[in-house]
């Protein structure tokens, strides 16, 4: 039998790719986080990368070329913020065909441009060739300004959970697009275009946060890599994950479309690209607006929903 990525799938995969990658004293926080934190001279530096594959992360029939350069910019600054880091630069791969219309890469480039500029981000170079397949490699760049990096092997006992941003209106947004129903809608805007909270990255920092990611492959699976770095439970509490009015609304949606959606608590729970920030704090932390507690962590392991194991996954590029 044939032995394939696919039967690792995508955690197994990089497990088997990194274990041998050289570590030296240059590599503060190596593979492993959102992002990496690396020595730069006498400072530090927070350094990520995001690939998009037209196809996988986006359609050019479902995104508009500006949608496209924000989300491809947002998903790698959502990285750096998960850090604790403020987003300073960002370099740019592009392998495209030849096919490609001018006017789909400057409207690309006029998004990834004002995505940036929201984030206070500069682009400082990238890489171009042809090919088959349109693809987007980002690197981002952050600084810590002086403050520890916010990990996901900190989570204790005792602390709360807590998310900033919004969860499941990107998932039901993309099965709208799947379903062919057309805008507006708020939660196609979301798939479209997230909006990670880049600000409550260094905010939670400053505030104590003892670790902290963003939500990309869906809450459960991420919390998970929180619950396995830091060697804790997590249970959380499905009173506090209440999904949205905007998911409710598009699930009904798709329910009177005849799209067999999920229930709405489950695009909440392992929707993902939701680019939100989910982060553990000490239980005595005074949490600022944008927040909100959605669990506990306690001693054990794996994450459970009011005590029950949570059963829906999130996502795997090779499963
Ligand atoms: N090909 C690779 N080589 C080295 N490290 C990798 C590779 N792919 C993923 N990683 C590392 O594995 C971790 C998990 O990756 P991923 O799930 O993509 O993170 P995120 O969801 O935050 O973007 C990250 O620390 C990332 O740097
Ligand atoms: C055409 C299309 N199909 C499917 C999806 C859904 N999708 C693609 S990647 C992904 C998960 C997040 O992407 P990944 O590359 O794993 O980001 P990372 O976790 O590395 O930040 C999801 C939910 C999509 N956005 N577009
Ligand atoms: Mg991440
Ligand atoms: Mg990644
Ligand atoms: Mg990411």
């Amino acid at each position: 039998m044939l032995n394939t990525i696919g039967a690792l799938g995508e955690f197994g995969l990089i497990a088997r790719l990194t274990a041998g990658f050289p570590q030296t004293d240059d590599v503060i926080i190596g593979p492993g986080d959102d992002a990496a934190l690396v020595r730069a001279g006498d400072g530090r530096v927070v350094a990520t990368t995001d690939l998009l594959v037209e196809g996988r992360h986006f359609r050019r029939d479902w995104s508009t070329a500006r949608d496209v350069g924000h989300k491809a910019a947002a998903q790698n600054l959502a990285d750096v913020a998960a850090m604790g880091a403020r987003p300073t630069v960002l370099l740019l791969g592009l392998a495209a065909p030849p096919e490609l219309p001018v006017d789909w890469v400057d409207g690309f480039a006029a998004g990834l441009a004002a995505e940036c500029a929201a984030a206070g981000a500069a682009v400082a170079g990238g890489d171009t060739v042809g090919a088959a397949t349109l693809t987007i490699a980002i690197t981002a760049l952050g600084d810590l300004g002086g403050v520890p990096a916010v990990r996901r092997d900190g989570a204790r006992p005792g602390d709360v959970v807590a998310v900033a941003g919004n969860l499941g209106m990107s998932a039901v947004g993309l099965d709208l697009l799947r379903a062919g129903l057309p805008g507006p809608d708020p939660c196609l805007d979301e798939h479209r275009r997230p909006r990670p909270p880049y600000r409550e990255g260094p905010r939670a920092a400053a505030l104590g946060a003892s670790a902290m990611l963003d939500v990309s492959d869906g809450l459960l699976q991420d919390l998970g890599h929180i619950a396995a770095a830091s060697g804790v439970a997590i249970d959380l509490d499905p009173a506090a994950l209440r999904p949205a009015s905007e998911v409710e609304e598009a699930v009904a949606r798709l329910a009177a479309a005849g799209a067999d959606p999920r229930r709405p608590l489950d695009y909440v729970l392992a929707g993902g690209e939701d680019h939100a920030l989910a982060a553990t704090f000490p239980a005595s932390v005074r949490l600022p607006g944008r927040w909100s507690i959605i669990g506990r962590v306690d001693a054990g392991e794996g994450v459970t929903v009011d005590g029950s194991p949570a059963a829906p996954s999130g996502w795997d590029h090779f499963s």
